[in-house]
Parts: structure tokens; C-alpha cells; sequence
């Protein structure tokens, strides 16, 4: 509970302010009319009683055996006194607020007339014998509340004493007739002696009253003024609080606000007259506000609350104090609040919160919300007996990009992939950033795979779209797994392990996949971490190999290149697939050694057939997107030439036309160096990447090399088979070479024949075989003009 006096000297200064009044001017005018509407509130007091007394003497002598002692005109006389009192009494209590205000001398003016009628009274109510003289300590204790200075109390007991004794005086000398007393003799009105007497007795009373009046009356206003000090200095302490202090009534009305929270919510004190405590609380923190009022009144103690203030300008202003109740003058209950702006604090401690949960990049939720999210979703998915599914995507060769163009390329791409992805799913869903260019989704509330499978789908396509990044078209994809919760497990790092482990698999199916986790993955992911510890040791321990596969011209039937495909003697896993390990080696970066060995091995070893008298031709060299970007590409590359002694022309190129697309501009310039030198140039897997007429033309290439994809099913499949036309259009136009990989039948070959292919490279022809076969197999072929159909090698 809040002491009162606080809150009147609170409230005061508030309509103070409303009323417009300076702090002094109010306190003066105040102070003066309570002493002066207190002074005229017991005089009318005390006129009722002495007026009640002297009807009652009059009416007693009146009715006694004396009768009344007093003359007609005697009578008459007092009559007038007395209505006179009461007359300029009355003027003065109706408009005594004006008079103070226009006579400065107005109290001193009324008590000196008061002064005159009291000696009158005295003198027609029995002269020195009158009971009536003690009116004059009245009158002198009267002085001592109106006046400020104790000279003017003094003066009005020296006024008072002086008007009984010059009545005393007159009364002795003759000069106005004796009032007739009973129980008095007529003579002690001449009686100098007796005089005298009565008269240093009224004048030390006076004397004594004015003393004990003034002194008494002024430690009064000391005190009082001492607590009007306190009173103020406390205002002005909660003026210039830096808390936000106010007090309001039951209904919210404003009382009292202070400095501070006039400041922070830009409402001035006026304003606040016209609004209510709950027009500025937040619609909804309205509710819950009331509720802790309705507590306050009711007596508890609440703990600390927190709400939300809305500002004049409408910012918003979070405050966190405490309410208490308190009473007002009229006893009515108050709301005290103190409470402290806590905006910046909460603003700083939802900075820090996204700082810990939120990818600053992105904006998108982090790790640790991200496992936060997916617990939450899982109980839900309890709660309502739905699936959840959580996607784990990684860019295909985003590093490649990051590296070439630096990151703040990088930078911006991961944001627009991140708003891509956010845009494929439902609000509800989560979509996270948890590594460089790891993001996971969490679909909620799924009832069908199939809704799993769009969202995927969607995703990739939405990432097939190219990326304007500063002056770049950027091309990325990436490679999807996908875990289910519950089929997939319960735990939620498993969940995501699988998903990972998915995501894997995806990119060892040539990326830009989507796949479901299925346990047969998990031997995969064993496999995998196996190759990747031996991985860095195989080129040390001589484990890699090189096997060849011709090319050959659909009309001459002669091979024009031999390409060097990888291969990787495992000691314990045996000979393993580059599909398998080319993608593990691009993200551990041994890509860039191993391409190395295997350019340089390749052009050794055709220059050594060449030596050997073989027909001259080219051997082509897969470039991964990780070689493409490095910096010295071009040195390596002549480097090696000049080492093996291989003519530039012998040596061909194939980079795959998803890592040309990646970054076209890029390319265009590392393809027209890399043509410079006279390198032929294949774009393999070609139809995968969705380049553009606009985009070949710019590209310095020789070849177009169908993917194997298309070619496999050109017999029976409309759609394969016109791309591979239109391919070879496109190729023809440009007057570049077309190629077809993995022709593997008569048929396939006749349709490629027919629609004016060049070339064709695949198992019709011949299996990849090792370099030691490879004479025998030129050999066996020079000269002939018919397939050599079948051929199957140590790989086939
Ligand atoms: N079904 C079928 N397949 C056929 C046929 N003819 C050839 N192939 C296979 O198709 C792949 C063609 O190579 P690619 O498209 O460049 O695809 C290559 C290439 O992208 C990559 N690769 C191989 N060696 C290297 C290398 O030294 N460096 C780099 N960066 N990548 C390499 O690994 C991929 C897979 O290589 P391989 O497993 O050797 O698989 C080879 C080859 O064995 C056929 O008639 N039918």
C-alpha cells in the first residue's frame, strides 16, 4: 500500500500542470485560501455559538426576575453590530477568493474591523463586565492563522488591547453611557483602579495569545512547509526517475505520470486526461494486464510483470514493474505502477536468440533450431498420428563456385538458394541451414509419400532455374535425401543421419537426385567411409589404374580418341567404379592430384603408342569441375604436355556440361585458353545440363557427347530419341562433332547412323580395357572398315 500524502502531492502536481498554474503562484494562492476558507468556516462557527448564547442569556434575563437589562436603542444597537458581523462575514466567504486576490490587506482590514465591532459588542453587551472581551484572543488567534509575519499578529494584540482600553477609558471619563448590569454595580465602570486592573489583564491575555499564537501557528507552517518540501523533492525525484512511474484509478484513468514516461511514450500531460491506462497497453497483452489489476485490488503482491506499451507514434515499448495499490484522498483505491523500459533489452535479447538460432547469412533457423523445430514436430506427429519427413540437401560442387568467385558470390547464391527452398513449402514446414551449403526441411503433417516426393521435385526444379548473381548465371543443383519419421526411426539424430546417408547415395547417382533412405543405404555409407580413409593413400600405393575406351567414326570406322577412364584397384574391395569414388574424392579435394596423375599418365601413354606406331589419335581425359576451376589449370595442363612430349591436338578434354553450365561465363573464358593452346574440347553428359543455343555458341568446343542416358532407350523411347536428334541438329549447326556414349546395340547404332551422328563410343565397340590391350586391340582395328562388335575386355 503507497502512503497517501505521496499521492496527493503526486496527483496535485499532475492537475497542477493540467490546470496550467506555476508550481509557486498554485502554492501560495493555494496555501492562503485553506487558512482563509478554515478562518471563515470557524467564525461562522463561533458567531453560532455567541449568537445561540446570547439568545439564550437575553432570553433568560428576559424571562428572569431582572428582565433584560438593555435599552431599546441599546438593543437595537447590538442587533446591528451583530448583523454587520454576519453581513460583511457573509460578503466574505462568498467572494473572499476575489478579494485575496485584488487586496493584498484584506485579512488585516477584517480583523481590524473585526477588532472595532468586538469593543462595540463589548461595550453594549456590559461594558468592562462584558463576557464578551475573550472575542479578542479569538480575534488575535484569528490574526496568527491569516497572517504571515509575527509583527502583524503583535500588532493586532497591541490593536486589540488598545481598543479596550481606550472603551475602558470612555466608559470612566463618561464619554459613552454605561450599560446597565445585573450582579454589577454601575460604579466599577468609574473605578480607575478596577479599570485599570481589567485592562492590563485583557492586554497580557492579548499579549500572551499573540505570543503563543504566532509561535504555535508558525511551527505549524514549518512543518507543513517541511513536509511540502518532502513532498516535492519527491515529485521531482519521480519526475526525473528514469523509470516509467504512474498512478491510476480503478478504471485506468490517469492520476499521475511522470517525466520519464511522458518522454518514452510521447504523450503529454494534457493527453493523458483524455486517455485510459488500457487505450495504450497492446490489444494483446489488454487481457492479462487487467487480470493482475483486478489482483492488485484485490490485495496480492504480484511478482515483476511484463507488458507491452504502445507509444503515441505507435513503437511499441516493452516495460517490465510493478503494480501496487494505494488510496487517494477520498479513500478510493489507486494503481501505483513503477515500471522500467525494457525495449532495447529485449530487442538485444532477441538479437542474441536469432543470433544463437538463426543462420546469419540466411536468416533461416540454425542446427540447434533446427533439432529444437524437429523435436517439436515429432510430438506432434505423435499427438495427431501423422509422418514427418526431413530432407537433407547439399549443393552439388557449390565449393567450385565459392572458390572461383569468391565468397561473397557464394554468399549471396546460399541466400537466394535459401529463399528458393523456403518458397517450395508450407509455412508450417522448416526449412534450416545447418552447414556451408547443408540445409535440411522438415515437413510436417504428411499423409503421402507422394506429397514428400513433390516437395522434393519442386525443390529441384526451383533450383534448376539459373541464379543472376552480380554480373553471373549461376547454375546449382543439389542432392536430396530424405528420412521418415516414424518408419525410418525415433531418435531424431538418426533421423537425420539417415537422411544424410540418403543424400549420399543421391549424389553418387550422378546428383541432382532425390532419394528415399532405405537400410541398404547404410552398407553404402560404410562403403563410403572406407573409401574415404583409403582413398588418400591410393595414390601413394600405386592403387589406381587407367582403362581405355575407343571412340570411333560412324562413316570411317576409325578411332579417333582413346578416353582414359579411371579406375581404382582397392586392395580389399577390388576394382571400384570412379562413379564411386570421383564424387568422394572431388569433396575431399584429392580430385586435384589424382585428375593430375591421370592427365599426365594419359598423354604419356598415348605418346607412347605413338612411338610404338600406332595410328595417330587423340586421348581424352575427363576434367572434373573441381580441375576446371583451379587456378593454374593452363600451366599444369602445358606442363604436362611439354613433359610427355604429346602434341597438343592428341590430347582431348571432356568436361561435363552440368560444370560448364555452373558458371557460363567462366567457362567461356577457361574453354577459349584452354582452345588457344589447341586442345580438342568434348562437353560430356551432354542434355543433363540445360544449356541454351545462346550458350554453346559462346563455348570454344569441338565435340557434343550425348549422354548414355538418352542413347539407351533411342530405339523405344519417342522422347530420348528426339533430344538425341535435336542434339545433333544443334551439334551439326554449330558445325561441331556429335558423339554418342554408351551405344551398346545395332539398332541404337543405325539410329544414330541415320540421323547423322559422327561418332560412337560404347560397348558395341569395345569395353573399357587396360592400357596393355589397347595395342593389340589398334592393331587388330587398323585397317578395317566393320565393327568389332562385342569386345569384351578385363572390364567388361
Ligand atoms: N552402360 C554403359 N556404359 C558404358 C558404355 N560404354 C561406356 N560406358 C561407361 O560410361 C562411362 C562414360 O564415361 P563418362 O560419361 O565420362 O563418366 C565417367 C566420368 O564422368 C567419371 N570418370 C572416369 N574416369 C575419370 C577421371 O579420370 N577423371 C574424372 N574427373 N572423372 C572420371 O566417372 C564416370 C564413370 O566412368 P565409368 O564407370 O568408367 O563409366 C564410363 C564407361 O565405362 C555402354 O555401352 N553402356
Amino acid at each position: 500500500m503507497v502512503n497517501s500524502n505521496w499521492f496527493n502531492a503526486l496527483s496535485k502536481r499532475l492537475w497542477q500542470v493540467r490546470d496550467g498554474l506555476k508550481t509557486a503562484d498554485y502554492e501560495q494562492h493555494e496555501e492562503l485560501q485553506a487558512r482563509i476558507s478554515l478562518v471563515v468556516k470557524t467564525r461562522w462557527f463561533l458567531l453560532a455559538l455567541i449568537a445561540a448564547y446570547c439568545l439564550f442569556a437575553g432570553s433568560s434575563y428576559y424571562f428572569s426576575r431582572f428582565g433584560l437589562f438593555l435599552s431599546r436603542s441599546q438593543t437595537f444597537f447590538l442587533f446591528g453590530t451583530v448583523a454587520s458581523v454576519i453581513g460583511y462575514n457573509f460578503l466574505l466567504h462568498t467572494y473572499h477568493r476575489r478579494l485575496c486576490c485584488c487586496y493584498r490587506l484584506v485579512n488585516l482590514l477584517q480583523i481590524l474591523l473585526d477588532l472595532v465591532l468586538v469593543t462595540v459588542l463589548i461595550h453594549l453587551s456590559g461594558g468592562a463586565s462584558s463576557w464578551f472581551w475573550p472575542v479578542y484572543l479569538i480575534i488575535t488567534i484569528e490574526a496568527a492563522f491569516l497572517s504571515e509575519h509575527k509583527r502583524d499578529v503583535w500588532l493586532v494584540g497591541v490593536c486589540g488591547g488598545l481598543l479596550y482600553g481606550a472603551l475602558l477609558t470612555a466608559e470612566k471619563l463618561q464619554l459613552v453611557p454605561n450599560v446597565r448590569m445585573p450582579f454589577v454595580d454601575s460604579a466599577i465602570h468609574r473605578d480607575g483602579l478596577y479599570l485599570l486592573l481589567i485592562w492590563l489583564w485583557v492586554t497580557l491575555l492579548n499579549a500572551a495569545v499573540s505570543f503563543i499564537g504566532s509561535y504555535f501557528v508558525g511551527a505549524l507552517r514549518r512543518e507543513s512547509s517541511a513536509v511540502k518540501e518532502s513532498e516535492e523533492r519527491l515529485v521531482n525525484f519521480l519526475d526525473t526517475a528514469n523509470d516509467l512511474i504512474l498512478t491510476v484509478n480503478a478504471e485506468g484513468r490517469f492520476l499521475y505520470v511522470n517525466d520519464a514516461w511522458q518522454k518514452t511514450l510521447g504523450y503529454t500531460l494534457e493527453e493523458t486526461g483524455t486517455i485510459s491506462f488500457f487505450d495504450i497497453i497492446r490489444p494483446d497483452c489488454r487481457e492479462q494486464c487487467s487480470i493482475e489489476i483486478a489482483r492488485v485490488l484485490a490485495g496480492d503482491t504480484l511478482s515483476p510483470l511484463e507488458s507491452v506499451l504502445v507509444a503515441k507514434n505507435g513503437r511499441e515499448v516493452v516495460v517490465e514493474g510493478n503494480l501496487t495499490c494505494g488510496f487517494d484522498d477520498g479513500n478510493s483505491q489507486v494503481i501505483w505502477g513503477i515500471c522500467r523500459d525494457i525495449t532495447e533489452r529485449k530487442q538485444a535479447e532477441e538479437q542474441l536468440y536469432r543470433l544463437a538460432h538463426h543462420d546469419i547469412l540466411t536468416e533461416l533457423p540454425n542446427r540447434i533450431l533446427f533439432l529444437d523445430r524437429l523435436q517439436q514436430a515429432k510430438a506432434l506427429a505423435n499427438r495427431y498420428r501423422h509422418q514427418l519427413a526431413i530432407l537433407f540437401l547439399d549443393l552439388d560442387r557449390f565449393k567450385i563456385i565459392n572458390d572461383t568467385l569468391g565468397h561473397p558470390v557464394g554468399d549471396k547464391l546460399l541466400q537466394k538458394v535459401a529463399q528458393r527452398i523456403a518458397g517450395c513449402v508450407r509455412e508450417v514446414d522448416t526449412v534450416a541451414r545447418i552447414g556451408g551449403d547443408e540445409f535440411t526441411v522438415i515437413l510436417v503433417n504428411i499423409d503421402n509419400i507422394d506429397d514428400v516426393k513433390r516437395v522434393a521435385q519442386k525443390i529441384l526444379h526451383s533450383l534448376s532455374v539459373p541464379f543472376n548473381i552480380d554480373t553471373y548465371e549461376l547454375f546449382i543443383t543439389t542432392s536430396i535425401g530424405i528420412a521418415l519419421y516414424p518408419s525410418d526411426g525415433e531418435n531424431i539424430d538418426t533421423l537425420v543421419k539417415k537422411a544424410d546417408i540418403a543424400m549420399y547415395y543421391a549424389k553418387g547417382e550422378g546428383r541432382n537426385n532425390f532419394q528415399f533412405y532405405t537400410p541398404q543405404m547404410d552398407a553404402n555409407a560404410d562403403k563410403r567411409l572406407l573409401l574415404e580413409t583409403s582413398l588418400r593413400k591410393a595414390l601413394d600405393q600405386h592403387e589406381f589404374r587407367i582403362y581405355y575406351q575407343p571412340k570411333v567414326d560412324i562413316v570411317s570406322k576409325q578411332i579417333t580418341a582413346m578416353e582414359a577412364l579411371l579406375r581404382w584397384a582397392h586392395p580389399t574391395l577390388g576394382l571400384v567404379s570412379p562413379a564411386e569414388f570421383i564424387p568422394l574424392a572431388e569433396e575431399t579435394g584429392l580430385i586435384i592430384p589424382i585428375g593430375e596423375w591421370v592427365l599426365r599418365a594419359a598423354c604419356i601413354q598415348n605418346k607412347e603408342w605413338q612411338k610404338q606406331g600406332l595410328p595417330r589419335m587423340r586421348v581424352a581425359v575427363n576434367l572434373s569441375g573441381y580441375q576446371f576451376q583451379q587456378r593454374n589449370l593452363l600451366e599444369m595442363i602445358r606442363g604436362i604436355l611439354e613433359e610427355s612430349g604429346l602434341e597438343a591436338e592428341l590430347l582431348e578434354l571432356e568436361i561435363t556440361e552440368s560444370v560448364i553450365m555452373q558458371n557460363p561465363d567462366f567457362a567461356v573464358s577457361v574453354l577459349n585458353e584452354l582452345k588457344d593452346l589447341g586442345i580438342h574440347i568434348s562437353i560430356d553428359d551432354f542434355g543433363t545440363g540445360y544449356s541454351s543455343l545462346a550458350h554453346l555458341k559462346r563455348f570454344s568446343i569441338n565435340t557434343l557427347k550425348i549422354d548414355k542416358s538418352f542413347v539407351r532407350d533411342v530405339e523405344v523411347n519417342s522422347a530420348d530419341a528426339a533430344i538425341t536428334t535435336a542434339i545433333i541438329a544443334m551439334g551439326n549447326s554449330l558445325n561441331l562433332k556429335v558423339i554418342a556414349e554408351g551405344v551398346e546395340t545395332e539398332g541404337q547404332l543405325n539410329f544414330l547412323s541415320e540421323n547423322n551422328c559422327d561418332e560412337v563410343q560404347g560397348f558395341l565397340v569395345s569395353t573399357p580395357m587396360p592400357a596393355g590391350e589397347v595395342a593389340a586391340f589398334l592393331r587388330e582395328r587398323c585397317g578395317a572398315d566393320s565393327w568389332p562388335i562385342g569386345r569384351e575386355t578385363a572390364d567388361g
